[in-house]
């Protein structure tokens, strides 16, 4: 069995604005055997016992918005406590950007009342607490507001055609609070990746990643 099934796995999620490229980042990461790659499960957010909960959220943030999120972190703790053979889990986001990122901005423009931030706040401690769900490295794909806004358009997902600018400048400016300046609880060690790259030119930071992921998962296993 080797690695396999006699550690924990180590945990590596990919986090980033909406359009920095987590999804086709972690495709690469697909070909390694030893590595089970959880995308973010928005099939799930679009078909919640055939309600489309993402749609109903950004058609009126205000009604749905707790709704959305409360599910959100269901799903994310789903994929953080869900075990795995592979020695190495890789996720796309966490419970933490869902609250530091994306709860924070909903509380900041006033989309959900402070009693309901009040909820998810205690869902998130709890859960933190009291589950296993540990995070060993965070590959923070970092761009531009303007990149991300402009690959959101390119890619054209229906429920996104009404973000403004606005929205994705101020999700940016939290994940920088965030994985940058540390304004929050940091779980892990970060590795902040230029993600204003095309694809064509991301090769060296798949490289990095790999190095540093699998270097961590020698770590482990040798303690
Ligand atoms: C953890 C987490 C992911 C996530 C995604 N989203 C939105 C942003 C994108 O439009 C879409 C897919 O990431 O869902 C959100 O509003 N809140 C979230 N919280």
């Amino acid at each position: 069995f080797g690695s396999r099934a006699m550690n924990p796995p180590i945990t590596v999620c990919v986090e980033g604005n909406i359009g920095s490229g987590k999804t086709t980042f972690l495709k690469h990461f697909k070909k390694f055997p030893d590595v089970c790659v959880f995308d973010e499960p928005i099939s799930k957010w679009r078909d919640c016992q055939g309600y489309n909960l993402l749609d109903l959220m950004y058609k009126d943030p205000r009604k749905w918005s707790l709704c959305f999120q409360s599910y959100v972190q269901l799903t994310m703790l789903d994929l953080h406590t869900k075990p795995i053979v592979e020695p190495i889990k890789m996720m796309e986001r966490s419970i933490f950007s869902a609250q530091y990122c994306f709860v924070q901005n909903l509380r900041n423009e006033g989309l959900i009342e402070d009693a309901q931030y009040a909820v998810l706040s205690e869902w998130f401690n709890f859960s933190t607490a009291n589950l296993p769900i540990k995070l060993d490295l965070i590959v923070y794909l970092r761009t531009d507001p303007e990149v991300a806004f402009n690959r959101i358009a390119q890619r054209g997902r229906s429920e996104e055609n009404s973000i403004k600018m606005e929205y994705i400048q101020s999700v940016h400016k939290l994940h920088e609070d965030w994985l940058v300046n540390n304004q929050k609880l940091l779980p892990c060690p970060v590795l902040t990746i230029d993600a204003n790259l095309e694809l064509a030119d991301m090769a060296p930071n798949y490289q990095l990643c790999e190095e540093k992921m699998f270097q961590k998962q020698k770590a482990t296993v040798a303690n």
